[in-house]
């Protein structure tokens, strides 16, 4: 698991950790860290570094540590960039051999031009976590000056991302982003999570903040999470999906969520819907079995048009949503929501989706993402997970955990079809007795393994996705790290 804390929490760490050291310690430390990546990134003596240094604590560690790779025969140049700067980190920069020139707006010194676009390594040290979204007017042409092949490395966070990770914004973009003690949500979000590149976690003794406000579930995360059978189980114990998805336009729907049900390993599926895809699903899914029943989980909505949805499959899901048992909403399956939910509830919008809903609703729609996810979740009492690049499982704010932030997919997965296989996931893991912040965030993660693994690096189709999900599962529980 990866765990990333806010903002204010960072700095009270870093606050209370500073006050137990010498004055400059923890600068010292941060600088030192940054330095040994740098090294091991360069390719030989005399490569050309260019670091970029803004008036904070971030152009300090930027600056202490041109010093140091000054000291170990880089060839370094800080262009400073900011109203001030770090004047004990200047210093020692000068000293170590460190040439210094200036970025001006509108005159931009032409042999800073050449540096960026011959510079083997660019060091990001503009802004850190008291960074402002965006780059000022004056640095947006900057970034389009650096070389194609330089390694851009950025201390603490790319500049102009939001330290928050929810604005996106103009901004740097790195191959790596070197950090302090802990992950923050910018490196896991998916408003700025595109610009980070590698992000490398150095440790400089700051304690962990006791709850983070991000997580992201690795593959070693699959083993401690996801319902493995025992010998007493039998199907009923390891938990039955009801499936109310598909119509006669979006029959493939269905037999892409129940296909990826049972091969995520469910006890059993029952699906409900009108002739079409049912006679469909007898003949691809022979696993499944048809009508309303006994279940401990439902599935509503993939491949759902509400306008013309199916009388029986209406009446079985309405009353699912009025029992006590878990269910995933998907697609059309939204449009049965407008009451806060007392039952575990997960949503599976994409983002037009999500408008969608909050329009509906009533809920302001400004700046989409994740806030919007926030306060669809917040209003209905039920956890969102939002598809995308990065998929976002956002629990209500008063359930008190942290939102999960999964980026485990290969752009290949953006395809029709996808979402419903997802869906079947979701719903799997529900029935398993997972909660709705764990069924979506491990659905996510091993929907996006399933897709790398279908087809790796290249093209995939949906129903392919659906039949990898069981060997993905398999591949992840004994070698996670494969
Ligand atoms: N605290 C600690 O113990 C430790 C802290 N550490 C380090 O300190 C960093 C935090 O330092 P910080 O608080 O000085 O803020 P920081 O990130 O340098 O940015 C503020 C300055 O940038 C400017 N600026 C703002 N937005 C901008 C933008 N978009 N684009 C361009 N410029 C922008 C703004 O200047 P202004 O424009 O207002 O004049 C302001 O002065 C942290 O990320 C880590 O690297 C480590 O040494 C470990 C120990
Ligand atoms: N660029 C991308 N990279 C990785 N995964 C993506 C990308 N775009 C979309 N996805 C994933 O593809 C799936 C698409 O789902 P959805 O839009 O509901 O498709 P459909 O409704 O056709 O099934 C989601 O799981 C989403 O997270």
């Amino acid at each position: 698991m990866i765990r990333a804390y806010s903002v204010a929490d960072v700095r009270a760490a870093e606050a209370s950790e500073t006050d137990r050291q010498p004055q400059g310690e923890l600068m010292a430390r941060a600088a030192t860290g940054l330095t040994d990546v740098v090294l091991n990134r360069l390719g030989h003596d005399g490569d050309r570094v260019v670091v970029l240094v803004g008036s904070g604590d971030n152009g300090g560690d930027a600056l202490y540590a041109a010093g140091h790779l000054a000291q170990a025969d880089a060839n370094v140049l800080a262009v400073l960039v900011g109203r001030s700067q770090h004047e004990g980190g200047l210093e020692y920069a000068r000293t170590r051999g460190v040439s210094v020139l200036e970025w001006r707006a509108g005159e931009a010194d032409s042999q800073v031009l050449s540096a960026l676009a011959e510079a083997d390594v660019v060091i990001d040290g503009i802004a850190g976590i008291g960074g402002r979204p965006g780059l000022p007017e004056h640095l947006r042409e900057l970034p389009d000056h650096i070389a194609d092949t330089a390694y851009v490395l950025a201390v603490d966070l790319p500049s102009g991302c939001d330290p928050a990770g929810l604005v996106t914004g103009p901004s740097i973009y790195a191959d790596e982003t070197v950090t302090f003690s802990m992950a923050k949500p910018v490196h896991l979000l998916p408003a700025t999570e595109y610009a980070v590149g590698l992000l490398n976690v150095v440790d400089i003794g700051v304690r962990l903040p006791k709850v983070p406000v991000v997580e992201r579930l690795t593959r070693e995360d699959v083993l401690g999470l996801w319902p493995v059978p025992g010998p007493h189980d039998d199907k009923y114990s390891r938990g039955v999906l009801g499936v109310v998805a598909g119509g006669e336009t979006y029959t493939g729907a269905a037999v892409m969520a129940v296909t990826a049900a049972v091969t995520a390993g469910i006890g059993m599926v029952r699906y409900v819907g009108p002739p079409a895809p049912t006679d469909l699903l007898r003949s691809r899914v022979p696993e499944a079995v048809f009508g309303d029943g006994r279940c401990q989980a439902w599935a509503i909505g993939s491949g759902w048009e509400m306008d013309s949805a199916d009388p029986q499959q209406l009446s079985v899901a309405r009353a699912a949503l009025a029992s006590s048992l878990p269910v995933v909403l998907d697609a059309g399956g939204l449009d049965l929501i407008d009451e806060p939910r007392d039952a575990p509830t997960l949503l599976t919008p994409h983002a037009g989706e999500l408008g969608r809903l909050a329009e509906r609703l009533g809920i302001p729609t400004g700046g989409g993402g994740v806030a919007l996810a926030q306060r669809v979740a917040d209003h209905l009492q039920a956890t969102v997970l939002l598809k995308g690049a990065v998929t976002t499982v956002v629990p209500p704010s008063d359930a008190g955990l942290p939102l999960r932030s999964q980026a485990d997919a290969p752009a290949w997965l953006a395809t029709a079809g996808a979402g419903d296989v997802l869906a079947g996931i979701c719903g799997a893991l529900l029935a398993g007795g997972l909660s709705p912040l764990d069924a979506g965030s491990l659905a996510a993660l091993v929907h996006g393994v399933a897709a790398e693994d279908a087809n790796p690096g290249g093209p995939v189709r949906a129903m392919d996705v659906a039949h990898q999900v069981g060997g993905t599962v398999a591949r992840l529980l004994h070698t996670p790290t494969a």
